[in-house]
Formats: structure tokens, sequence, C-alpha cells
């Protein structure tokens, strides 16, 4: 809840979060027991009872990336890569995610991966800047974009390139009903742009 509460920064976002006023956790309550009396049901009734307690703690975790810094998970890197000069890669990054317009869930996997220079980050620190992103508001375009801007701006690599797979429930389990489509979506920047050899190894490696 604090981490929502105490939201430091939204890099490479247009976001005015000082311009915004937080409603309180009984505010945001108050706001599920209306959504449940909307939904037809009655917010007293004793299976119900804690539901908004549970929804707005469920909201702090979803969307605990806007008090989180990618910038600051990405300022520790290793200089001494002992002449490596490769790509470094994470397949099968889980993304758990909500879309901005319908607020519900998109579920699938990223892959992201970039051409150091001359220095290299832990590689843990790739799959919290997913999951950072993943926990806020937004489109899956965005999203990819915005990991592969974290990842230029932090690291200064010769190249970045970001992949998402992801099944967005809005247009699963409502709307247009297409149960088994998945959204893919990429950025390249740097040399994956200007490479198509190299694309092409991060696409192989990516199908494996
Ligand atoms: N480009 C993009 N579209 C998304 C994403 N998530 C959801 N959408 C789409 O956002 C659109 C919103 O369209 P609207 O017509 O404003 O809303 P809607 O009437 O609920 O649309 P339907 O989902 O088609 O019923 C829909 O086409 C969704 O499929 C996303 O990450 N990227
Ligand atoms: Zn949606």
């Amino acid at each position: 809840m604090d981490a929502i509460r105490d939201r430091t920064l939204v890099s490479s976002t247009d976001l005015d979060l000082e311009a915004v006023k937080r409603p309180s956790r009984e505010e945001a309550m108050e706001a599920v027991r209306t959504l449940i009396a909307w939904a037809g049901d009655d917010p007293r009734r004793e299976g119900v009872i804690d539901t908004p307690k549970r929804v707005v703690d469920a909201y702090a975790e979803w969307f605990e990336g806007y008090g989180l810094d990618p910038a600051k998970e990405l300022s520790r890197t290793f200089e001494d890569v002992q002449g490596y000069d490769d790509i470094v890669m994470l397949r099968d990054i889980e993304v758990e995610s909500h879309c901005e317009h319908h607020m519900a869930p998109f579920l699938g996997k990223a892959f992201v991966a970039y051409m150091p220079t001359n220095r290299v980050v832990g590689i843990s620190k790739l799959a919290k800047v997913v999951e950072i992103f993943a926990r806020r508001l937004q489109t899956q375009e965005t999203m990819t974009q915005q990991i592969a801007d974290a990842i230029t701006d932090s690291l200064r690599p010769a190249g970045v390139a970001v992949m998402i797979d992801a099944t967005h429930q809005c247009m699963t389990t409502r709307g247009v009903h297409h149960r088994h489509v998945s959204t893919l979506t990429t950025q390249f920047t740097g040399v994956f742009k200007t490479d198509p050899t190299l694309r092409q190894r991060f696409l192989d490696f990516a199908k494996r």
C-alpha cells in the first residue's frame, strides 16, 4: 500500500502524479463497494464484506510499479565483462499486467536482449524492469517501448530488443471473445534495428 501511496517516479511516461489527488484507502474501498452494488450484489453480504479490503490490497500489488524506479534497478552495472561482446538475452520472462483500457489482465511472456558495450547489468534486474512496467496501467505497445527505453537510458548499450507475447483478457473473456488470440509487440533499437541478421538471431532465440 505504501508503495502506491509514496509513488516516487514514473520515468519515460507523461504522468504528472503530483496532480493526482490520491484517494484514501477507505475511499478506495468505498469505490469497490459501489462496483459490487453495480454488479448487482449486496456489498453488506457476508461473503463479500471483506472484498473491498482484499481488492484494495490486490491493487497495491498489481499496481506497485508506480512506486518503483526502473533506473534504480539498472544503476548497478559491472564493467569487467572480460571481452564478452555478444547478445545478452532473457527469454520467457513472465508478464502479468493490466490494460489501461479495461483494467483487465493481460498475461504472457517478455523477451529482452541488449548488446553490451563496456558494461553489463545483473540479469535479474532486466526481469525486474519488466515487472515494474507490467505493474502499471498501459498498453502492451507502451510497455514494450518503455522497457527498451529504460535499458537504453541506463546501460547505453549498442542496441536493445524487446518482444512481448501476451493474451488480453479484455478480448478473450469479454468483447469479441477471441479466446486464443495473442498479441505480439516488438521494439528494436541500435544494432538490432540496423542489422537484420542480429535481429533474426534475437527472433530465433526467442522461438526456441
Ligand atoms: N493497441 C492496444 N489495444 C488494446 C490493448 N489492450 C486492450 N486494447 C484494445 O483497446 C480497445 C478499446 O476500444 P474501445 O472501443 O474504446 O472499447 P470497447 O468498446 O470496450 O472495445 P472492445 O474491447 O472491442 O469491446 C479494444 O479494441 C481493446 O482490444 C493494448 O495493449 N494495446
Ligand atoms: Zn483492455
